[in-house]
C-alpha cells in the first residue's frame, strides 16, 4: 500500500499578533479607548482647553458648573477643565518618566543578575531588597525638598523606588532561559555574552516588561497625585494632585471640586490596570494554551469530510471491535500553526489484540508518538485529535474523559525518556506506592508490598534499596525497569511503549525487551511499541505498521514484512538498518532467536 497524495496543511489559520490578540478582548479594548483619551486629551490640551489654566478670575470662585465653565472654578478662580487638561499631560509626563527610569534600572539589572548568577545576583537581589523596604514616600519628600521640588527629579526617584518591580519579573524569567539548549549551543558556537543578552534573553523578557509597564504607570500616576496632593511641585503646573488637594479642603462646601480630578485619577489608574491584566492574561495564557477558537478550527478542519480526499484512511483492521485490546479508527491529529491547520496523523487504523505484539514503525517525524499519544492523551496543548472511533479492551472509549478513566488501570504506559520520566524529588518507592493507593486504592502495606512484588519481577533482586533511592542513585537501565513496574502494576491490558530501549546501551536494550516480551506472556496483555528500530521490531513484535507522514503504508505480521515488504519505503527503512553494522547484528540476532531463516532480512534489503 502506498500513500496517496495528501495535503498535509489544511485550513489557513493566521498569524495572530499580540495586539490582534489584544483588540478581541472587549475589556481591554474598553481600557485602551479610554486611555487613549486620556492621552488625547493631553496632547491636545493647549486646543481644547477652552481657558487659559493659570488664569484667575475672582467671579469663577468656587463657581458652579455652567457659563462657559463645564466642570466649574476652583478656589483661586481658575477653569477646573482646563487645569484638567493640562494636568492630564502632567501625570502623563510623570508617568513616563517613572516607568522610563524603571525599566534602564531594572531589566538590564534582571537580566544580568538572572544570568551570570552569583556576585552579580547577589548584590542587585541585596540593592532591590533594600530599595524595597526603605519607605518610599518618606524618602521622595527629602529628595522634594533637597532638589527644590523639581517635579522630573522627583518621577525619576519614584522611578528608583520602582525599578525592583522590573528587576524580579526579568530575573526570574533570566534564571529560566538562561538553562535552556539553544543559549549553550549559542555560547558554544562562539556567539558574544552580550549578543546573547541583546538576542536570546531580551527578547524572553519583553511581553512580561511590557505587562510590568502599564501595572507600574498606573502605580506612579497614583503616588504622583499622592505627592502633589501634598503639596508637593510647583504651584503654576497645573496638576490633578493639586485640584484634588483644593477640593479636599473645601470638601463640604464645594464638593465638585474633589468629584472632577478624582473621577479623572481614578479612571486613568483603572484604565491602565485593565490593559495590564489583559496582557498579563494574554502573555501567560498565550504561551500554554492556544484559543479555544483555535483549536475549534482544528477539529473542524480535522473533521471536515471535504478537506479530506476520498480514501484516505490507512491502514486497516485485523479483529473484530469487542476482541481487540487497542482499535484506532481513522485517527487524524493536527496543529494549528502559523501557516494553518498542520495534520500530524492523517486518517490512521489500527488495531491489537489480547496477547499480541504491536510494532509501530517509521523515520522519526512520522507520526508514531502522536499516534500513540492520541490514545494516551499526552498529546501537547495545540495538539487535537479526532477519531471515528477508539476501543480499549473491546470497550468503546472515544472521549476522552472515559479513557482518562482507565490510564494506569486497563492502559500501562513506558514513556521514551527514562530519566526524566521520574520525579527527582521523590524516593522512587514513593512513586511507585502513591499511584497504587490513589488509582488501585491499596493501603499503605498493600502498596508497598505490590511495588516490592513488581520490582523484583522487573529484575530488581534489592527492591527495598532502590524503593528509598531517588532517581538520580540509579542508573538508566534500572530507571527504564521501575517505569515498566510502574507501568504493569495495576495489571493493564493494554501496555503503550514509546521507544522503550531509545535511550539505553544494547545489552540493556535486550534485557528490557525480554522482560517486555515476558510480562506480555505473563499478564497476556498486548503491546504496543513505537520505535524506528527494525531490530526491535524483528526481536519482539507480532505485527507491524509503517509510518510515513503521518498515514500508515503498510501493515502486516512481521516476517511477511521484512521478506516481501509491499511498499518501497518499507524496504527503503529496512535496508537502511541492514546498512548500520549495528543494526544489522540486532535484526541477526532478533532473527535467531525467533528461530526464522537469516535470508529474510537480507531479501527485504535487496
Ligand atoms: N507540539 C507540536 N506542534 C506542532 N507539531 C508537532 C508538535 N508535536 C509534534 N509535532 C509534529 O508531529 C509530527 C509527528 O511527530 P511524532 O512525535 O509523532 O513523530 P515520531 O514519528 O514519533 O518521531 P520521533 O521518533 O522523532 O518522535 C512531526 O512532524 C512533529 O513536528
Amino acid at each position: 500500500m502506498t500513500a496517496a497524495p495528501f495535503p498535509a496543511t489544511l485550513a489557513p489559520v493566521k498569524r495572530i499578533s499580540l495586539l490582534r490578540r489584544y483588540f478581541r478582548r472587549p475589556v481591554g479594548v474598553f481600557a485602551l479607548a479610554v486611555f487613549a483619551l486620556v492621552v488625547l486629551a493631553a496632547v491636545f490640551a493647549p486646543w481644547l482647553a477652552p481657558y487659559d489654566p493659570n488664569h484667575v478670575d475672582f467671579a469663577l470662585t468656587h463657581a458652579e458648573p455652567g457659563n462657559g465653565h463645564l466642570l466649574g472654578g476652583d478656589s483661586a478662580g481658575r477653569d477646573i477643565l482646563s487645569r484638567l487638561l493640562y494636568g492630564a499631560r502632567t501625570t502623563l509626563y510623570g508617568g513616563v518618566i517613572t516607568c522610563v527610569t524603571g525599566v534602564v534600572l531594572g531589566v538590564p539589572a534582571g537580566v544580568a543578575a538572572g544570568y551570570f548568577g552569583g556576585a552579580t545576583d547577589r548584590i542587585c537581589s541585596w540593592i532591590s531588597d533594600a530599595l524595597q523596604s526603605v519607605p518610599g514616600m518618606i524618602v521622595l519628600l527629602v529628595v522634594a525638598a533637597g532638589t527644590g521640588q523639581d517635579f522630573t527629579v522627583l518621577m525619576i526617584a519614584l522611578g528608583v523606588f520602582l525599578s525592583p518591580g522590573y528587576y524580579r519579573i526579568t530575573r526570574a524569567r533570566a534564571l529560566t532561559v538562561r538553562r535552556e539548549p539553544y543559549i549553550d549551543a549559542a555560547r558554544v558556537a562562539g556567539v558574544g555574552t552580550l549578543r546573547i543578552l541583546r538576542t536570546h534573553l531580551l527578547r524572553a523578557v519583553y511581553a512580561p516588561i511590557i505587562v510590568q509597564t502599564a501595572l507600574t504607570a498606573g502605580l506612579a500616576i497614583g503616588m504622583q497625585a499622592g505627592l502633589q496632593f501634598l503639596g508637593i511641585g510647583s504651584a503654576s503646573t497645573p496638576s490633578w494632585g493639586q485640584t484634588m488637594n483644593d477640593g479636599f479642603l473645601n470638601m463640604l462646601t464645594y464638593p465638585l471640586i474633589l468629584l472632577w480630578p478624582s473621577i479623572a485619577l481614578g479612571v486613568t489608574i483603572a484604565a491602565l490596570a485593565f490593559i495590564g491584566s489583559t496582557l498579563a492574561d494574554l502573555v501567560s495564557v498565550r504561551a500554554e494554551q492556544p484559543t479555544r477558537r483555535a483549536r475549534a478550527r482544528v477539529r473542524e478542519a480535522l473533521a471536515a469530510p471535504a478537506s479530506l480526499p476520498s480514501g484516505v484512511a490507512s491502514g486497516g483492521h485485523e479483529h473484530a471491535a469487542a476482541d481487540c485490546a487497542l482499535r484506532i479508527e481513522n485517527l487524524r491529529v493536527g496543529y494549528a500553526t502559523d501557516k494553518g491547520v498542520k495534520e500530524v496523523v492523517r486518517g490512521v487504523s489500527l488495531d491489537a489484540a489480547p496477547g499480541e505484539v504491536l510494532g509501530i514503525v517509521g523515520e522519526s517525524g512520522s507520526g508514531k508518538t502522536q499516534t500513540v499519544f492520541s490514545v494516551l492523551d499526552l498529546l501537547p496543548p495545540g495538539g487535537t485529535a479526532v477519531a471515528d472511533g477508539i476501543w480499549v479492551g473491546g470497550r468503546q472509549v472515544g472521549n476522552a474523559a472515559e479513557r482518562a478513566k482507565l490510564l494506569g488501570r486497563e492502559i500501562g504506559y513506558v514513556p521514551q525518556e527514562p530519566m526524566t520520566n521520574l520525579d527527582p524529588c521523590y524516593p522512587i518507592g514513593h512513586q511507585l506506592v502513591e499511584p497504587l493507593r490513589r488509582v488501585h486504592g491499596l493501603d499503605k502495606a498493600a502498596a508497598k508490598e505490590r511495588a516490592r512484588e513488581v520490582l523484583v519481577r522487573v529484575g530488581l533482586t534489592d527492591p527495598d534499596r532502590v524503593m528509598a533511592s531517588y532517581p538520580h542513585q540509579i542508573s538508566g537501565g534500572m530507571a527504564q525497569r521501575v517505569l515498566i513496574a510502574g507501568a504493569v502494576a495495576g495489571r493493564p491490558s493494554l501496555l503503550v511503549a514509546d521507544e522503550p530501549t531509545t535511550a539505553l546501551d544494547v545489552t540493556v536494550q535486550a534485557e528490557v525487551l525480554e522482560l517486555l516480551r515476558e510480562l506480555r506472556a505473563e499478564y497476556g496483555m498486548a503491546l504496543v511499541i513505537v520505535t524506528h528500530n527494525f531490530g526491535v521490531v524483528a526481536d519482539i513484535c507480532d505485527r507491524v505498521v509503517v509510518m510515513k507522514d503521518g498515514r500508515i503504508v503498510e501493515t502486516g505480521p512481521v516476517e511477511r514484512i521484512f521478506r516481501t515488504p509491499e511498499s518501497p519505503y518499507t524496504a527503503e527503512l529496512i535496508s537502511a538498518s541492514l546498512d548500520d553494522t549495528e543494526g544489522r547484528d540486532e535484526l541477526d540476532e532478533a532473527w535467531e532467536r525467533r528461530g526464522l531463516a537469516h535470508a529474510a532480512g537480507e531479501e527485504a534489503g535487496r
